[in-house]
């Protein structure tokens, strides 16, 4: 594995290189990401079932159709949402012209977790590339399948060097999370959660946490029955709760506004 410094490093200088920043550019690499999962559709079903024996109508919804819909969402509004929002004017700046810009953040950190081990990683992506960032993905280790079909697939689709994936476990994480991030995007258990914090706190990064349900890892027996093809009180109640407190827009954590 190369090293994290490097792989930050190339990301952090694509950044520097401005090319993530143009609305085209964005849309261009967000249509790349729909052709790869439409394209790949059958081995990321294959992945998901190799891995928590996740398969039929839950697995295509969550996973496929979850992650084209938030692609279409993206595509469709991003110009609205990156254009410049006009401020009112006051005495001190009725001369000038008054907006709000949105600019991106730098290099964002996506950490997935294990039991929606494709669409975790895939929509906080959707959203750091829409807002202009440079990202480095790390799918969870114990979805074995799908984060190496993820590192396979990503630099086949998108610009290798803004777009990162990082394999491997808790060696990997904790050497990746010695790097400086712009912003960390967490998914997985509260405890966990506590080590990116404080990680990230030595370089005053912002952690965006998706961690509410304190869990322990799970076994591959549990992994397998909270996703069986028949689906499970236990998953079909996350996922309603993510339905209606969680599907917020993702550009505003990931772009900061200035005003002129
Ligand atoms: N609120 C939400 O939207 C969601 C919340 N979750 C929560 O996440 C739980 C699953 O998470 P986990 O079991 O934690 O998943 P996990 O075992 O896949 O771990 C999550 C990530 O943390 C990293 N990690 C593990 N130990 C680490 C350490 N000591 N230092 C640094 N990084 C480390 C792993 O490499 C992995 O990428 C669910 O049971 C639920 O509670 C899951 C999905 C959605
Ligand atoms: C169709 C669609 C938008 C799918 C979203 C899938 C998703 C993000 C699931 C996460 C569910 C969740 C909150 C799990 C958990 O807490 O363990």
């Amino acid at each position: 594995m190369e090293k994290m410094q490097q792989i930050v490093g190339r990301a952090r200088a694509a950044f520097r290189s401005g090319r993530s920043r143009p609305l085209e550019f964005r849309i261009q690499q967000l249509k790349a990401l729909e052709r790869m999962v439409q394209e790949k559709e059958k081995e990321i079903l294959a992945a998901l079932k190799a891995d928590l024996n996740k398969c039929g109508p839950s697995a295509y919804s969550h996973e496929i159709l979850g992650v084209l819909g938030e692609l279409a969402l993206t595509m469709e509004k991003l110009p609205s949402w990156a254009a410049p929002q006009p401020v009112k004017k006051n005495l001190l700046t009725m001369r000038d012209e008054a907006y709000i810009g949105y600019e991106p953040l730098g290099v964002v950190l996506v950490i997935g977790a294990w039991n929606y081990p494709f669409v975790l990683v895939m929509q906080p992506l959707i959203g750091a590339i829409a807002a202009g960032n440079a990202v480095v993905v790390k799918p969870s280790e114990v979805s074995e399948n799908t984060a190496r079909l993820v590192a396979e697939l990503l630099p086949q689709y998108l610009d290798k060097d803004l777009y990162a994936v990082v394999t491997g476990g808790v060696p990997e994480t904790t050497e990746l999370l010695t790097q400086r991030f712009d912003h960390i995007l967490y998914t997985g258990n509260t405890a966990v959660g506590k080590i990116v914090m404080a990680a990230a706190a030595k370089h005053l990064t912002p952690v965006t946490p998706a961690a509410h349900f304190p869990a322990p890892g799970p076994s591959a027996d549990t992994a397998a029955a909270a996703n069986s093809c028949s689906g499970s009180t236990a998953s079909a109640a996350a996922f309603q709760y993510t339905d209606t407190a969680e599907q917020q827009p993702i550009w505003t954590l990931l772009t900061c506004g200035t005003s002129a």
